[in-house]
């Protein structure tokens, strides 16, 4: 097995909060976190492919389709977007980084296999250069 990943960037607002506690509840278990007016972020996604090299190509998968499906089907949903409020596929989910890596992952994992013999392997998703989140599918 080969591991191929493709690094693309996005930035989006977003706040923690739960709507099931009270204010004071979401401001002790968030922090700054739940600022009711927003924060925002500069996500880098790695998006890492297993698979085979084609004996005709070499590849794994072409990564420059591999990069214009995750620019079609993550990107383009969330960049300079507001997650808790613009984005259908996180409606009543709390817009931390676990559940946008969970969300990415049931949209891309079908749509790689569709394009290629590869498939999904990890997504690792930082929401700062400090912290992250990685998803194997399980
Ligand atoms: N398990 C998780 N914990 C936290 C998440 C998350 O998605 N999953 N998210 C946050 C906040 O969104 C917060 O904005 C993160 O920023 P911060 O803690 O300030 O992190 P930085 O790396 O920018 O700053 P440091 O000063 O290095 O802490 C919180 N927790």
């Amino acid at each position: 097995m080969v591991y191929v990943s493709r690094l693309e960037h996005f930035n989006a607002a977003h706040k923690l909060f739960n709507p099931n506690w009270s204010m004071s509840k979401n401001k002790e278990v968030f922090g700054p976190c739940a600022n009711t007016n927003w924060h925002g972020h500069n996500y880098e996604l790695i998006v890492t492919v297993k698979g085979k090299p084609d004996p005709d190509t070499g590849f794994v998968i072409d990564l420059k389709k591999l990069s214009t499906l995750i620019r079609k089907h993550i990107i383009e949903k969330v960049d300079h977007k507001n997650l808790n409020m613009d984005v259908p596929f996180m409606e009543g989910k709390l817009a931390s980084t676990e559940n946008l890596v969970m969300e990415f992952w049931n949209i891309l994992a079908p749509l790689i296999a569709g394009i290629s013999k590869a498939q999904l392997h990890s997504l690792k998703l930082y929401e700062t250069p400090r912290n992250f989140v990685e998803y194997f599918g399980e």
